[in-house]
């Protein structure tokens, strides 16, 4: 067995100090969240030792009652909050308080400006975790062991939360955590008996594990009458009712109990946005608690951030994280699911291949969209500050989850010609409904920015016939799109690809004079032909344009600019796509380049091109080619 050993000091990791540095000052108002995360703490470390027990019931010794105990020092001014849960190895210890485990942790701190305002909307996306304790304390210890680690004798870690801790092994008597604050002058508030055990109650109501404080002997007492009241002795007394808040009946629970819950599971200071709480009968049984946060946790774009949603077994917690449980476009849920149906010794494995989990998650998926649904419909507004906030995340719902697609297609927003702002408002039954008549597609195009969609010139015909288009140009959207290509049954049809065509909305005198035009125009097209060579796949005449000479189409069947450029950012290889050249034989500048010699037309030809790849890709291959050839002809000119 280990013995007693020597203290050693170590450095916090970097962003650790920030961290510190940020709550102390940005969280000043809101001090007493430290009690939710180190009760908080204090019941996932029961949970863990309940988990770990199924398998190994020996771990409980002979102290299988689980709990949480708060006391008070008044003298030395310290709290105490101690559990019999896992506890923690050195290596553990050194792990967990002295770094900042999640990965993208430095580029986050890099985001910090200063600005206390601004950095404490940052530090509530964070979480602040263990290290909460440093808001009210100016010395924070703690003692642990390990359930696990038989050989450990314990530990304990000491820190004033000013860069350094240190970490001795030392002697503890029974396994599990007492987190000791040495609370700074003025913070005498949480030595009031009364006041803390107020926020106890608050935090640790829907906890399943009881959360007990320590009720001082009460003497004989003797009343006027002559009447005595027997004495008391001291005793641990339980302050919360133990019973896991989703356990309970809907109609019994308060909104700010759901809420205080989803702040203890989420980690958050923010309410949540919504929530739905569910018990599902049928071939599967299981309850469910949902919640929409309102806020982006700081690492939503991290591909390995963690999903929000726990998996419980007969009211056991059995891990977190259940990936199988909802799909990554709704990795911003958070909240739990219990079910009897499946064994307490269930793995990662099991889960990923099993009807049950399956029965959940589909379940839960529904439950999830059905609740945005109805927000949408009762609380546009509320519904836009969701969108804003996960919208791009849900966007990657057509690809992932082709049985929901319409379901999520319904959810989504766009910017559109409808209306002159980027901000994205217009759902696809909004646009439906302002379908011209003969229109039998829904239009969109997708470019690099919302001004770029907005001023492609592949949009003048529809401006022309009062028609909507979609503008998209969030990075996602050109994956999104090319995975929703219909919605109720109405095709999406992005405008800068293919063959324009317009259906109904073009009657037939547009038709007759576009092949008028075609057919008047025949040589020139070829000449553009010679001119451009394998430059381009094809030269046709325009129908999209009214404004503009040309522009580069996408081919049916080619990838589009957008996709191309996500996959080069990717870093994939992608291959040369040649445009279809689209000529305006009505523009002035073409009428007049029609009249010029072979090799002027030539000059002008390029010119064009490069032009209109400019206005559709945003970049040239070879720009300083482009800027001879056009000084060249203004010099000409
Ligand atoms: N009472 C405890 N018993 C055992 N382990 C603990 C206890 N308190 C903290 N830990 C360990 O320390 C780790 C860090 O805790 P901390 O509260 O900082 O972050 P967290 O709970 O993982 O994340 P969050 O930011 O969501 O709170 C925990 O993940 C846990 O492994």
């Amino acid at each position: 067995m280990a013995e007693a050993g020597q203290t050693e000091k170590h450095g916090f990791q970097t962003e650790v100090k920030q961290l510190l540095h940020l709550m102390i000052h940005s969280l000043y108002s809101n001090k007493e969240i430290f009690l939710r995360e180190l009760v908080s703490n204090a019941s996932d470390a029961a949970d863990k030792l309940r988990f770990k027990a199924l398998s190994d019931n020996s771990l409980y010794g002979d102290d299988s009652e689980l709990h949480v105990r708060i006391s008070l020092d008044k003298d030395a001014r310290t709290i105490t909050i101690s559990d019999n849960g896992i506890g923690m190895t050195r290596d553990e210890v050194m792990n967990n308080l002295g770094t900042i485990a999640k990965s993208g942790t430095a580029e986050f701190f890099g985001q910090l400006s200063g600005d206390q305002a601004k950095d404490s909307q940052l530090i509530g996306q964070f979480g602040v975790g263990f290290y909460s304790a440093f808001i009210v304390a100016d010395e924070v210890v703690v003692r642990t062991r390990s359930a696990l680690d038989k050989g450990s004798i314990g530990v304990e870690w000491r820190s004033k939360g000013e860069g350094e801790f240190e970490i001795t092994e030392t002697e503890k008597a029974r396994r599990g955590t007492d987190i000791i604050l040495h609370l700074k002058e003025g913070e005498d508030e949480f030595l009031d008996e009364f006041r803390l055990r107020g926020i106890i109650n608050k935090y640790s109501e829907h906890l399943s594990i009881p959360v007990q404080m320590w009720k001082e002997p009460v003497p004989e007492q003797e009343g006027e009458d002559g009447e005595k009241t027997p004495a008391e002795p001291g005793k641990w007394e339980t302050v919360n009712s133990g019973k896991a808040l989703w356990t309970r009946d809907k109609a019994e629970i308060s909104d700010d109990e759901y809420k205080e819950f989803y702040k203890t599971v989420a980690h958050d200071f923010d309410d949540p946005l919504l929530w739905s709480h569910n018990k599902v009968e049928g071939t599967t049984e299981y309850t469910s608690l949902l919640y929409i946060p309102k806020r982006a946790p700081w690492d939503l774009w991290n591909r390995e951030q963690q999903h929000g949603v726990k998996l419980y077994v007969k009211r056991v917690f059995i891990m977190d994280d259940a990936e199988q449980l909802m799909p990554t476009y709704l990795r911003f849920v958070k909240g739990l699911i219990d079910t009897n149906d499946l064994p307490l010794n269930v793995s990662r494995e099991i889960l990923q291949d099993n009807k049950i989990t399956r029965a959940m998650r589909n379940g839960s998926t529904k439950k999830v969209l059905q609740m945005l649904k109805k927000l949408a419909k009762d609380d546009s507004e509320q519904y836009q500050q969701f969108w804003d906030t996960f919208g791009n995340v849900l966007k990657e719902g057509p690809a992932e989850d082709h049985a929901n697609r319409e379901r999520i297609a319904e959810l989504l927003r766009f910017s559109s010609t409808h209306g002159d702002s980027s901000a994205q408002t217009v759902s696809l039954d909004d646009y439906i409904e302002r379908m011209k008549e003969g229109q039998d597609k829904i239009y969109y195009i997708v470019a690099d920015s919302y001004e770029a969609a907005k001023n492609n010139p592949a949009l003048e015909i529809f401006r022309k016939k009062g028609v909507e288009v979609l503008l998209l140009s969030d990075r996602i959207d050109e994956w999104l799109m090319s995975h929703l290509t219909e919605f109720k049954d109405k095709p999406l049809q992005s405008v800068t690809r293919g063959d324009l065509d317009l259906g109904e909305l073009d009657d037939e005198q547009d038709k007759q004079e576009q092949e008028k035009a075609e057919e008047a125009f025949k040589d020139q097209l070829k000449r553009f032909e010679t001119a451009l060579g394998d430059k381009v796949k094809k030269v046709r005449v325009t129908h999209r344009l009214t404004d503009s000479p040309a522009c580069i189409i996408t081919d049916e069947h080619d990838m589009s600019t957008q996709m191309a450029k996500l996959m080069e950012a990717a870093g994939q290889k992608v291959p040369e796509t040649k445009y279809i050249f689209e000529v305006n034989p009505n523009h002035p500048l073409v009428v007049k380049m029609t009249a010029k010699d072979d090799d002027a037309f030539k000059q002008w030809a390029e010119v064009l091109l490069d032009q209109a790849t400019l206005a559709e890709r945003g970049s040239l291959k070879d720009p300083a080619s482009f800027v001879t050839k056009l000084n060249k002809l203004m010099l000409d000119a």
